[in-house]
């Protein structure tokens, strides 16, 4: 299914065989469109801003290691690009060679960097004195393996041999059993997905610079409005130390009017506000908070605002 420019592609970090893949595969609208592998994440969101795909598939959180730096960053610095669906993907890896290689002869192994730091345990235990070539994906790290002779073995997904003429050295290498990669699909369209009931809403905010109680001040926009989050991380904003901007995941949908009145609060209160998009939860659990924060009890309240300002007799 892979091909180039047609603008109606879906680009996924390649090749063929990575864990992203196998969360395009989960996504409906994909089938039977091409489907293009690139190499990083800034070249899957590259493709989505210039049109040339019409969506990409990107890892953004894993259970393990956290969020995944290099998308909360190209997420936060290129506007124009919206999430419109999360897949999750379970992940183990294996350890592969070329054939004929024993693990006693490993020195050097390739690794897409976020599997490395899910297997450190591992590879602590078993292959102390190893060293780690970065890779820019877990296929690509095996693939490598046939290009040049600079490693000895690559930590790749299970499924790697259907692909690759490879010997499986060990298996389940993971340092947690139950691993889960959560990708985003991101399109440059400005709809946003329709109100399922089961929604998420992510945002990067950025804070006042040297205001005590800053941070606070950003957390009560939600707990006030009885708006859970899902998610918070700090990055860096990269122009001088101590300056962070954070990624928030929140349970709700940009048209419930307790998360657009956050947003408003925020609005308000940040230098910064980027909306990230509302799109049904991967789980579609329904999102659950208490009645007291239902549509129509913010709605009641403007109305009556309204009319005090009016003179409605009666408010
Ligand atoms: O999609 C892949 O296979 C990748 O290389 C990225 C990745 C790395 C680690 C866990 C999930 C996805």
């Amino acid at each position: 299914m892979d091909a180039a420019n047609t603008g109606e592609s879906y680009s996924y970090l390649g090749p063929a065989g990575t864990f992203t893949e196998a969360a395009l595969k989960q996504v409906p609208e994909a089938a039977g469109k091409p489907w293009r592998p690139v190499n990083n994440v800034g070249e899957a969101l590259a493709d989505v801003t210039s049109g040339r795909s019409v969506a990409a598939i990107i890892a953004i959180e894993n259970s393990v290691d956290g969020g995944v730096g290099a998308t909360l960053d190209a997420l936060a610095t290129m506007p124009g690009v919206r999430i419109v669906g999360e897949y999750l993907v379970p992940v183990n890896f294996v350890l592969v060679a070329r054939p004929g290689t024993t693990l006693a002869e490993v020195r050097t192994i390739n690794a897409h960097p976020v599997a490395y730091a899910q297997c450190r345990g591992w590879l602590e235990r078993e292959l102390p004195a190893h060293g780690h070539l970065p890779a820019t994906s877990n296929v690509q790290a095996a693939a490598a393996l046939f290009e040049d002779a600079s490693a000895d073995a690559a930590i790749a997904p299970p499924g790697i041999t259907e692909h690759l003429e490879l010997d499986v050295l060990a298996r389940d290498i993971g340092d947690n059993p139950n691993a889960v990669t959560r990708f985003v699909l991101v399109s440059a369209s400005r709809r946003i997905p329709d109100r399922t009931g089961a929604d998420k809403t992510s945002l990067i905010v950025e804070l006042p610079s040297d205001e005590p109680g800053a941070l606070l001040a950003m957390l009560e926009q939600f707990s006030t409005r009885g708006v859970n989050m899902s998610q918070l991380q700090s990055r860096p904003i990269g122009d001088a130390l101590g300056r962070y901007r954070f990624v928030i995941d929140l349970d709700g949908h940009l048209t419930d009017e307790r998360v657009a009145d956050a947003l408003l609060g925020l609005r308000r209160t940040s230098p910064n506000v980027i909306f990230l998009g509302s799109y049904p939860r991967a789980d579609r659990r329904e999102v659950e908070y208490p009645s007291r924060f239902d549509d129509a009890v913010f709605i009641e309240a403007r109305d009556w605002l309204r009319g005090l300002i009016t003179g409605e007799p009666g408010a």
